[in-house]
This record gives C-alpha cells, sequence and structure tokens, in this order.
C-alpha cells in the first residue's frame, strides 16, 4: 500500500479550479456586439468552451450564424484575447473549496500543477489573482508549445516539470478532453460534477465524478493503488 500516491494532482482550470464562464460569457457578447452579432446566453457559452479560447471564438460565431474563414477567426481571436485580458477576475471565482483542497493537498505534501488550453497570460495571471500561484509547481496553458487536450502532451509537459511519471498521478477536470488526454497519458482520471461539459459528465468516461472538490481527498484516498 502507497500511501504517498498521488505524488501529484493535476487540475483542469475551467470549470474545475475556477469558475470562469461568467467572464468569458461577457466577453464573447463584447465580441460579437463589435460585429452587431449576438448575443449568447451563458448556457451556450459554456456548452463551447473547453478546447481553448479560439474554439470558443469560432463555435460562438458558428452559433449565430456567422461563420469565419481562417483570417477572420485569427483575428477575431486576437480581439478577444484583448478583451478577455480586461474580464480575467471581474466575475470569475474560485470553484467552491478549491483553495482548501490545493492548501490541504500542499500541507500534505503532494505537488500540484494546471493543465487547461486556456492560454497561459491569463491562466497565469487568474491563478496569481487568487493566490494559487505559489502552490503550483507546474502550469502548463494552451498555447505553451504542445497539443492541447485531449492529447496527453500537456499532462507529460507537467509531469517532466514536476520530475514524476504518470503513474505518480491523476488528472481533476470536467471534459471530454480532460479524460481524453488522461486516457491518452495513462493516468486516472476524476471528473467534477458542475463544470463545463456539452456532454453529461457521468458519461465523459471518468474513472468517478466527485460532486465537489471537498469530496477529492477521500476520493484519492479510496483509488489509491495496493
Ligand atoms: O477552453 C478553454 O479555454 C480552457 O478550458 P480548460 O481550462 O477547461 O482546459
Ligand atoms: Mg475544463
Amino acid at each position: 500500500m502507497s500511501d504517498t500516491w498521488p505524488r501529484a494532482v493535476l487540475f483542469d482550470l475551467d470549470g474545475t479550479l475556477i469558475d470562469s464562464a461568467p467572464d468569458l460569457h461577457a466577453s464573447i457578447n463584447i465580441l460579437l456586439m463589435r460585429r452587431g452579432l449576438g448575443p449568447l446566453s451563458l448556457p451556450d457559452v459554456v456548452s463551447m468552451i473547453g478546447n481553448g479560447v479560439k474554439k470558443l471564438v469560432e463555435r460562438a460565431f458558428i452559433a449565430v450564424g456567422h461563420p469565419l474563414d481562417a483570417d477572420e477567426l485569427d483575428l477575431e481571436y486576437e480581439a478577444m484575447i484583448g478583451i478577455y485580458a480586461d474580464h480575467l477576475t471581474v466575475l470569475t471565482v474560485l470553484t467552491p473549496g478549491a483553495r482548501e483542497i490545493v492548501e490541504e493537498l500542499h500541507a500534505q505534501g503532494v505537488l500540484m500543477g494546471v493543465v487547461t488550453n486556456k492560454p497561459q497570460m491569463p491562466t497565469e495571471a487568474i491563478l496569481d489573482h487568487f493566490g494559487l500561484s505559489p502552490y503550483l509547481d507546474a502550469v502548463i496553458g494552451g498555447d505553451s508549445g504542445v497539443e492541447k487536450k485531449p492529447a496527453p502532451d500537456m499532462i507529460f509537459a507537467a509531469l517532466d516539470r514536476l520530475g514524476l511519471r504518470p503513474e505518480d498521478a491523476v488528472l481533476v477536470g470536467d471534459s471530454v478532453a480532460d479524460v481524453g488526454s488522461a486516457r491518452a497519458a495513462g493516468i486516472p482520471v476524476i471528473a467534477l460534477r458542475g463544470g463545463y461539459t456539452s456532454v453529461p459528465v457521468d458519461e465523459i468516461g471518468a474513472d468517478i465524478v466527485i460532486d465537489g472538490l471537498a469530496d477529492l481527498l477521500a476520493t484519492l484516498a479510496g483509488m489509491r493503488p495496493a
């Protein structure tokens, strides 16, 4: 029985550690409004989050009946990044229990990282704002040069940074992309109910679904390899 497992917990960001949808929703509607389009509802935008900001922009313009070509998408993505930079923590809050679990895992000597399809700059700014950065030894954003989730590369990049192997870690996430990346990397995955997923969370293929981050410690103890 290894009571030191997991040596690291890797967290997804949007919908897992933070509830960022209200700020992404506000930002995308500003972007759409500039073109006389939208607005989209919050649930609509929630269903578009999880594959990076560029995908969110692409999906939003399709949803309002105005699909973009590749050049337009590049321009609107740049504009979105500018708008979102002013909305990173206006409406965004930590997920209930996020601070507590991060502090508790840190106290137990468990290493932590973030693997998110959100770009690096907003990711780091948000983690700084909430005071979580000191606890996170590996923060891998969507534009960090490795392939986004559901590819396994962000998990491998985080493990590399932590000096650990797949068998040392578990991923906590909320989406199909998270489960896909964990499976591809060969690490267990816990899904958080109430995150951002267009597929019902019980159907995304996670090892375990938890109702809240307050359940994470007990869940990890139950998953420990014999
Ligand atoms: O889609 C995004 O921008 C980020 O999503 P993630 O933090 O859930 O990976
Ligand atoms: Mg997510």
